[in-house]
């Protein structure tokens, strides 16, 4: 592999808490080991536009603590086409940017990593996602934000659940991937949580509640993940009061979800991510994800984190169900 002198970095999909730090990490890492670094405005799309521009020491000021991301980001459906690529790796010789960082999702990383194998340009992703969906990774950044923004909101829900006692059905992020939803529901004292995959057994739901009201609980939250098909939570609602009748609230959380301040958590491990993708690009590792395994950043092979995380964890529901009786 020839010397990388300069190097490109993108955010694309969803932005999450925490890509500003993990922004500054790649671009103070880099300048102090004499390398350039080229930010790449809103993703693929911006990069298919060519709207890069050269990142200094001070572009990375004051920007740790911020949410969303300074360069901004996107969905771009054009670059699942070969054709699209090609051109994006043409722009990318052109500006003499000898390898890309993309901080992204699943989805990003399968762009990211299409773009190396088919023009062999060095790739590293890091995973940035308030999902957590990312294979290979036990850990993206933006998560733990967005659980707590969410832990947030439904405190705050209780406090008028409680008052009027009512039920309510709170909707979170994560399309198919049940990780807010299931660490919400625990940390909540959630009555019951509602995967995307899963079959809903309203029946069952009804009767948890009930049953809660009996013994003298003046408020009942169900955690429902949002899944790929909007309107989940309200067709509960509607099954609730058809079947059983029992009343019950909707609020959909969305999109306050992925902005905010970083927690803590988010800023270290972005930190981190961001140091150890200029430190194995130098060492010559040409095609690598910044994945969070055991409690440590570490460069993993990007063909193990190109697929959604799959597990379903019904040990996490069984935990909602038996701290909630
Ligand atoms: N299979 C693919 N081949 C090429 N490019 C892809 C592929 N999948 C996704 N991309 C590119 O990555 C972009 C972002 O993907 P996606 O919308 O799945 O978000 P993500 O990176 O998974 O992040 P998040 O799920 O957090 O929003 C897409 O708009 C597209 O430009
Ligand atoms: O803002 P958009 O493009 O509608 O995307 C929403 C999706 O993005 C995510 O927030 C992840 O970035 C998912 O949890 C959600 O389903
Ligand atoms: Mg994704």
């Amino acid at each position: 592999m020839s010397e990388i002198k300069r190097i490109g970095l993108l955010c694309s999909g969803g932005d999450s808490p925490g890509m500003n730090c993990a922004i500054r990490s790649v671009v103070r890492s880099a300048i102090n080991a004499n390398l350039e670094v080229y930010g790449i405005q809103r993703g693929f799309s911006g990069l298919l536009e060519g709207n890069i521009k050269e990142l200094d020491v001070s572009s990375v000021g004051n920007i740790i603590q911020h949410g969303g991301t300074i360069l901004q980001t996107s969905r771009c459906p054009e670059f699942h086409e070969a054709e699209t690529r090609k051109e994006a790796a043409h722009i990318l010789k052109r500006k003499k940017i000898d390898a890309l960082i993309v901080i992204g999702g699943n989805g990003s990383f399968n762009g990211a990593y299409a773009l190396h194998t088919e023009h062999g340009i060095p790739m590293v992703g890091i995973p940035g996602t308030i999902d957590n969906d990312i294979s290979g990774t036990d850990y993206s950044i933006g998560f733990d934000t967005a659980v707590q923004t969410a832990i947030d909101a439904v405190d705050k829900i209780r406090d008028t659940a409680s008052s009027h006692e009512r039920t309510f059905i709170v909707e979170v992020m994560g399309r198919k991937s049940a990780a807010i939803a299931l660490h919400v529901g625990v940390c909540t004292g959630a009555e019951n949580v509602v995967l995307p995959s899963e079959n809903v057994n309203v029946e069952e739901i009804s009767n948890d509640i009930k049953r809660g009201i009996k013994r003298g609980k003046n408020s009942s939250i169900i955690i429902v993940a949002e899944g790929e098909k909007e309107g989940l939570s309200h067709r509960i609602q509607e099954q609730l009061k058809a079947d059983f009748e029992l009343d019950s609230h909707v609020c959909i959380l969305g999109h306050i979800q992925r902005g905010g301040n970083p927690s803590g958590q988010d800023r270290f491990i972005a930190s981190g991510m961001g140091y150890l993708a200029i430190e194995e690009l130098l060492k010559g590792n040409n095609s690598f994800v910044t994945a969070y395994r055991n409690g440590h950043v570490v460069a993993a092979p990007f063909d193990e984190c190109l697929e959604k995380k799959s597990e379903y964890l019904p040990q996490y529901i069984n935990l909602v169900k038996t701290l909630s009786i």
